[in-house]
């Protein structure tokens, strides 16, 4: 509007000075005795000079356009009878061009600054629409406008404005890289890890001789005795000794020791994995807390197991705007990454399993009245259900059977308060959880100094767990790992669990390098860790061979996309490629590359019973 109206007002102005001149030019060139007289303005116009010539006619100056223009051409201004010029004509002339010349002088400066402003006006409205200035390319984005442009544009928008941001997430540029059908390099801190796919390719290939050369000379040097023990279990502190007719839950819960939830080849594991699937189900609720639907399930002989629904095909990836918060939970993930964890030797992942139900016998029937409430038949005529939760709980959220058959995962469930309470704690390398932001360990590379001044991570086995979930959460594609819980019986020398993984496999053509953030910038991590992953990488069966072959028994198999699969194996070499360049830059393969017995335990982690 404001242009609007400065654009009349401005060109009425330039109008009434090109008919100036041509009255200026007219008198000048033809010399003209023009008979005018300065007259008091009779209708108010006070900033207008009202001039009138001979004929007494009353013209407006300044706020006409007409005043001097064609119309003088087409009825010349009267010339005295005698065509002479007299005196009188003469002082009349001189008059009126002072007149004029003031005039002249006026309306410049009043035309210097119309084009100023109109100028100003021009520059703002082009500002706004491109994005010219910091302040204003911020408000645009803080609107949600970020174009996914071309990352690699000298001048491109996220070019500019995402990178050179303190605030911006690390995860925006991922997914925008993604877009573009790339894979990052993470940053995440300072080093920079070789993480593209293609540069993989190119590389001939590489069995990682001088790791296994470490790994040799570091076990020669480990003197201490390899121990067994897995410390003492649940059942042991309680002092609860198997009885006949526990459950098979019961059994596997009360095996749960300081070292890891059920010892390697433990038979309970694959009797609790098809108690789980098959099992018939008396009643099923909803879980409280958490973002995404969870349904407590309730065997006919007391046991529990944690549901999670399929939502996706099995080839259904992260939508490439949703960020890692915002990502569906998928079921399959939850199953694989059991089965990974078990095959890396961790044993810190509860057991899961995966199963069909009859979502009218298996859910409606036995459901509590809240979790019936949210029932519905979709226009497909397919029953679904939203129940309640902070996120993704709404009809257009809503988990649907085909048409009530429903697949899920089932998680044994942890131990009650009474035999394995847990300590929740907050993951030092925890990402920002906010669409803008960047969590400190992306902008710090000295961050790893800090967390390691602090307990439990100053001393003892922590820091290490924290690579081994580095490296579980890098190989799933993991990156909601914002807390970890440990069984508070076992004190601070005990595992980490490694619970969650529904936001893993999501994006098999991406390898999310900042996940190794624990590693890359502590530069440390287990000896059997790095190990298994060369055993896996040399051969001669491949991880994705395992992990196909472990969950083959699953009865929902296949579990995993081909591609998530492959990118295991691709995964592992990042992962040794990471620990090869931390032990170049320390320059001594015993300060990366850890022993799990000589480790520098406090002697709260030899007890291994104080309470946190
Ligand atoms: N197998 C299990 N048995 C019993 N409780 C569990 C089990 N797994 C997880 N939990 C508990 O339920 C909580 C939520 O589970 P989970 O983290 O899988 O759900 P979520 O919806 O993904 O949560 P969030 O949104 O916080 O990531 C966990 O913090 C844990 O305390
Ligand atoms: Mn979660």
């Amino acid at each position: 509007m404001r242009g609007a109206s400065g654009r009349l007002v401005w060109a009425g102005s330039a109008t009434a000075a090109r008919g100036k001149q041509t009255v200026d030019s007219q008198s000048r060139r033809r010399d003209r005795p023009v008979r005018r007289q300065r007259t008091p303005c009779r209708r108010g116009r006070a900033p207008f000079t009202c001039v009138v010539n001979t004929n007494r006619q009353p013209q407006l100056s300044g706020a006409t356009t007409t005043r001097f223009s064609g119309k003088a051409k087409a009825s010349p201004p009267p010339q005295n009878a005698a065509g002479g010029r007299s005196s009188a004509a003469g002082r009349v002339s001189k008059q009126s061009a002072l007149t004029v010349s003031a005039m002249k002088l006026k309306e410049r400066v009043a035309i210097g600054a119309g084009i100023g402003v109109t100028l100003f006006t021009l520059i703002l409205v082009v500002d706004l629409q491109m994005g010219l200035s910091g302040k204003h390319s911020a408000l645009l984005y803080s609107h949600g406008k970020v174009k996914f442009a071309n990352q690699n544009a000298p001048f491109g928008y996220k070019t500019r404005f995402l990178q050179r941001s303190a605030n911006v997430s690390k995860e925006a540029s991922a997914q925008a890289s993604d877009n573009q059908g790339g894979t990052s390099n993470g940053t995440g801190g300072g080093r920079i890890v070789p993480a593209d796919t293609n540069e993989l390719k190119k590389t001939p290939p590489d069995n990682f001789s001088d790791l296994v050369e470490y790994l040799v000379v570091l076990k020669k040097k480990d003197t201490s005795a390899v121990s067994k023990d897995r410390g003492p279990t649940l059942g042991q502190i309680h002092r609860v000794k198997p009885r006949k007719n526990m459950t098979i839950l019961e059994r596997f819960q009360l095996g749960i020791s300081q070292l890891e939830l059920y010892p390697k080849d433990d038979p309970v594991v694959d009797k609790l994995l098809t108690s789980m699937a098959t099992r018939k189900i008396v009643h099923v609720a909803q879980k409280d807390g958490g973002t995404q639907i969870k349904l407590v399930i309730d065997y006919d002989d007391g046991s529990q197991a944690l549901f999670k629904p399929m939502r996706f095909p099995r080839d259904t990836q992260t939508l490439p705007n949703h960020f890692y918060f915002t990502d569906f939970e998928r079921h399959t993930a939850e199953i694989a990454a059991f089965h990974l964890d078990r095959i890396l030797g961790f044993r810190r992942a509860m057991p899961v399993v995966g199963r069909v139900l009859n979502m009218t016998t298996e859910i409606y029937n036995i459901g509590d009245a809240e979790l019936l409430k949210t029932f519905f038949v979709s226009p497909s005529d397919n029953l679904c259900f939203h129940g309640k939760c902070s996120y993704y709980c709404d009809t257009a959220h809503a988990v649907c059977g085909n048409p009530d058959m429903l697949e899920g995962s089932f998680a044994a469930f942890l131990p009650d308060k009474e035999l394995g309470p847990r300590k929740v704690w907050r993951h030092p390398w925890r990402r920002s959880y906010h669409k803008r932001r960047k969590a400190q360990w992306e902008l710090d590379d000295e961050y790893c100094s800090l967390v390691r001044d602090i307990p439990p991570y100053d001393a003892g086995r922590r820091m290490l767990d924290l690579a081994d979930m580095a490296v579980f959460d890098f190989l799933t594609g993991n990156m909601d790992r914002h807390h970890y819980e440990t069984f508070r019986p076992f004190g601070n020398a005990t595992f980490p669990l490694h619970l969650d993984h529904g936001r893993g496999f999501g994006k098999p053509y991406h390898d999310e390098t900042s996940c190794l953030a624990p590693i890359y910038q502590c530069c440390t991590i287990r000896r059997d860790t790095v190990a298994n992953l060369l055993r896996f990488h040399n051969g001669p069966k491949k991880l994705s061979k395992a992990m196909r072959e472990s969950m083959n028994s699953d009865p929902l198999s296949p579990i995993l996309w081909e591609p998530h699969l492959a990118a295991l194996d691709r995964r592992v070499q990042i992962v040794l490629m990471t620990v090869r360049d931390c032990v170049s830059r320390s320059g001594s393969p015993d300060t990366v590359i850890i022993s799990d017995f000589n480790y520098n335990a406090s002697p709260d982690e030899k007890k291994g019973s104080t309470e946190v």
